[in-house]
């Protein structure tokens, strides 16, 4: 079992470049393996409920636009569903779709039995309202558990549909054995999506948490005191080394694109050096957020999820 307050013990002095390297892969959290192991898990809870009951879960990702990077995300997330055995329909609506006509289109998916999860990918086109969109999917349907009934369910601790990428994270801690209860755990970012989320997830489970965001006067002075850092900011390398403690556990949520290259909000090589265990991007926090996704629609076509 792996606990931060030991951690610190783990820093390896600069000596010879080849053995420090190899020492600091260790502290690599490989989000794709885990992903895989999650996905495995997936698979199996499909197969069973074909077996058994003679369902298979189908989610519907309903894409407005053509917007290029929310394409890509629309196709992980399909390819993930061939992965596991789950039916997967791709709703890629027009960008000059009313909002009267989006909101009829969910509806319809939400009578289907065959549909077990819904997913807006976001964002969506300007004159399009996200907020009232997400309140037509069927909360019981809402495999991203961005709804505000699911919202406020895992506010009051009761985890159902919660939102994936903070979900993931969680569950990258508790392959590592990493503590929650008790630590200082820091997230940079306030988004519905991320910070918002992850920071009720940590509540949960007893951290002691702060929220910090672009309007935060001394974010280092915060980030300096944190056992766990999360940070999801979409600001490139904005986590310096000099910003850590010693022992710190790192996930990167970040993802900034340049020049084809993928970026996170942690200076990952050199943060490496003083973190116990860190996510890379990408190949991080992505991967699990896609199997958390997976395992959603899973729940939703078995049931177990009542909204
Ligand atoms: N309703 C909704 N639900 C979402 O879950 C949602 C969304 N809207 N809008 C956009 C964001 C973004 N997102 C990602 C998921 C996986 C990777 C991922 O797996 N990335 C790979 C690499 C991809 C690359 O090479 O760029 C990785 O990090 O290793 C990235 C981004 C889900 N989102």
């Amino acid at each position: 079992m792996w606990n931060s307050s030991a951690a610190g013990s783990l820093y390896i002095s600069k000596e010879v470049k080849g053995v420090v390297e190899e020492e600091y892969s260790s502290r690599v959290i490989d989000g794709r393996s885990l992903a895989k192991k999650v996905e495995e898990e997936v698979k199996k809870g499909v197969e069973a409920l074909k077996a058994e009951r003679g369902i298979t879960p189908g989610l519907a990702t309903i894409l407005v636009g053509e917007d290029p990077a929310s394409k890509m995300y629309v196709r992980l997330k399909h390819k993930a569903c061939e992965r596991t055995g789950i039916h997967a329909e791709d709703h890629n609506l027009p960008a000059s779709i009313s909002q009267e006509e989006l909101i009829a289109h969910i509806q319809q998916l939400n009578l289907r039995k065959d549909i077990h999860g819904i997913l807006l990918q976001l964002p969506l086109p300007r004159h399009l309202n996200d907020k009232e969109a997400m309140l037509a999917i069927d909360p019981g349907k809402d495999a991203d558990g961005f709804h505000p009934y699911n919202m406020g369910n895992l506010l009051i601790g009761n985890e159902g549909f919660v939102p994936c990428t903070p979900k993931g994270v969680i569950r990258a801690m508790e392959e590592h054995g990493i503590q929650i209860q008790g630590k200082h755990a820091v997230v940079v970012g306030h988004s519905n999506v991320v910070g918002k989320p992850m920071a009720a997830m940590l509540i949960n489970r007893n951290a002691t948490v702060s929220v910090c965001h672009v309007f935060t006067q001394d974010l280092k002075q915060y980030t300096l005191d944190a056992d766990i850092l999360v940070v999801g900011t979409g600001v490139k390398h904005l986590i310096k080394a000099e910003m850590v403690k010693e022992g710190v556990v790192v996930f990167d949520v970040g993802i900034t694109e340049e020049d084809g290259k993928v970026y996170g909000d942690v200076d990952f090589e050199n943060v490496i050096k003083k973190a116990a265990l860190i996510t890379p991007v990408p190949g991080g926090v992505g991967p699990m957020t896609i199997s958390i996704l997976m395992q959603h629609v899973l729940m939703a076509a078995k049931g177990t999820c009542k909204a």
